[in-house]
């Protein structure tokens, strides 16, 4: 396993390792012992998969508030998605940064994304599939969203005419989003 800062403190992409043979890989998609002696401390308790039918679909962005923020673990078991993350830690000199991430079925990377980011994605093939760890449950009362074209993170999305859920149409701007995290870097 192999594991990869990114431009933003905390992101991290985990590259797995892959043993290939005649019939096809085997891979540890996770272990925790491994995880904890690289210092990502995170307990998760919470496994997720959705399926997106068509490309274009974009899901975000999402987070939940203090005191049920999530640490998501994320990968694609079927397709490939474009993955976002916005840093959302107030103090954080990166604040209002955002970055993105090819995860594919192909590539079997993951995207370790902290507490105090939001979280979203576009897929790029049709009938994608992702599943994701998490170390705190879902809570709707938490649950909070920000635009996904708001133009002040200007984030470069695959497309500018998403499939988007009611709810991910309706989202506040960053600006105006509630916003609890504080940055303890
Ligand atoms: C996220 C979640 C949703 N649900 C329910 C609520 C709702 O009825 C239905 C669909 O929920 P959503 O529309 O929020 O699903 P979705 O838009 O796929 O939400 C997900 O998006 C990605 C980008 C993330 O980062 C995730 O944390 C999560 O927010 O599933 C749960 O029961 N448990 C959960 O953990």
């Amino acid at each position: 396993m192999n594991i990869i800062d990114t431009a933003l403190a905390g992101v991290k992409l985990i590259e797995p390792s892959v043993h290939g043979d005649q019939r096809g890989f085997f891979m540890e998609s996770y272990n925790e012992r491994d995880f904890h002696e690289q210092g990502l401390l995170n307990r998760f308790i919470q496994d997720n998969h959705s399926l997106s039918a068509e490309v274009g679909v974009l899901r975000g962005l999402h987070y939940q508030l203090n005191p049920k923020a999530q640490t998501k673990l994320v990968r694609v078991t079927a397709g490939e998605i474009y993955d976002v993350v916005v840093d959302l830690r107030r103090g954080s000199s990166t604040f209002g940064r955002w970055q993105g991430f090819h995860l594919s079925v192909s590539n079997k990377l993951q995207l370790l994304v902290p507490q105090g980011f939001a979280h979203g994605f576009c897929t790029l093939t049709p009938n994608t599939e992702v599943q994701y760890k998490v170390d705190e449950y879902y809570s709707p009362e938490h649950d909070r969203g920000i635009a996904w074209n708001d133009p002040a993170l200007a984030i470069d999305w695959p497309t500018s005419t998403p499939i988007l859920s009611d709810k991910d149409s309706k989202h506040p701007l960053l600006a105006d989003a509630e916003n609890n995290f504080v940055y303890e870097g």
